[in-house]
């Protein structure tokens, strides 16, 4: 069964200022997105960066996650450390996912370009850096669409089900209304 790790970065929601909303809003674009079951590991912890390398190595080695996304500190403040993190841990970058996730954000924000998010694997997990806005998920992940719902920028979840095919996992199928899943026809089931 897919699994997916959620880890929230956020000094003041781990410490209780405020209340995460990472983690729920998440769950919430996952549980509209994906048809089928899957199973989630949450994490909420401070912007510390051998916090953050502990949560995703175990995620991936210990809970064995297909498909890991972060939320919050990639910009370029001085504890934002969520992309050092993420690439202390890789074995490889998939620099696709960092520019097309700028590109989203640039249809919401004309400050997309501070965030450093990356997009990595470790072993056979892909690990995905978001911003920490909780409506970032959503533009990010789901892309920009017209008032009518059509799609104008594909959001970058629609290369994430051949990607995890592509890594030997679970083959992932989606609500095509709200995230179409983009395969060559070859690896169709
Ligand atoms: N986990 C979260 N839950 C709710 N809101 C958040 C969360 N993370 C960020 N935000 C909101 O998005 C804004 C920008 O996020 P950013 O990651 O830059 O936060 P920050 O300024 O580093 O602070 P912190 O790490 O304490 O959340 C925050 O100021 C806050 O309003
Ligand atoms: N889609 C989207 N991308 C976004 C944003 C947003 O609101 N929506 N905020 C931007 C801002 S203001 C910053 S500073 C950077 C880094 O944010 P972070 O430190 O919360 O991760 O992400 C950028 N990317």
């Amino acid at each position: 069964m897919l699994k997916i790790g959620l880890v929230s970065v956020s000094d003041r929601a781990s410490s209780g200022v405020y209340e995460d909303k990472g983690i729920p809003e998440l769950k919430y674009w996952l549980t509209t997105a994906i048809k089928g079951e899957f199973t989630v590991e949450a994490r909420l912890i401070a912007d510390e960066q051998p916090l953050v390398e502990q949560a995703l190595m175990e995620l991936v080695d210990m809970h064995s996650c297909h498909l890991i996304l972060t939320t919050g500190g990639t910009g370029p403040a001085k504890r934002d450390i969520t992309p050092d993190a993420t690439l202390a841990i890789a074995d490889r970058v998939m620099p696709g996912f960092g520019e097309q996730m700028r590109q989203i954000s640039l249809h919401f924000v004309p400050t997309a370009i501070l965030s450093r998010q990356v997009g990595v694997i470790r072993k056979s997990c892909l690990i995905i850096n978001l911003p920490g806005q909780p409506k970032s998920i959503k533009e990010t992940l789901e892309g920009v669409k017209d008032a009518n719902g059509n799609v104008l920028v594909n959001g970058i979840f629609a290369s994430i089900p051949y990607c995890i095919q592509l890594l030997e996992g679970p083959y992932i199928e989606t609500q095509e209304q709200v995230i179409k899943a983009f395969r060559p026809k070859s690896a169709l089931k």
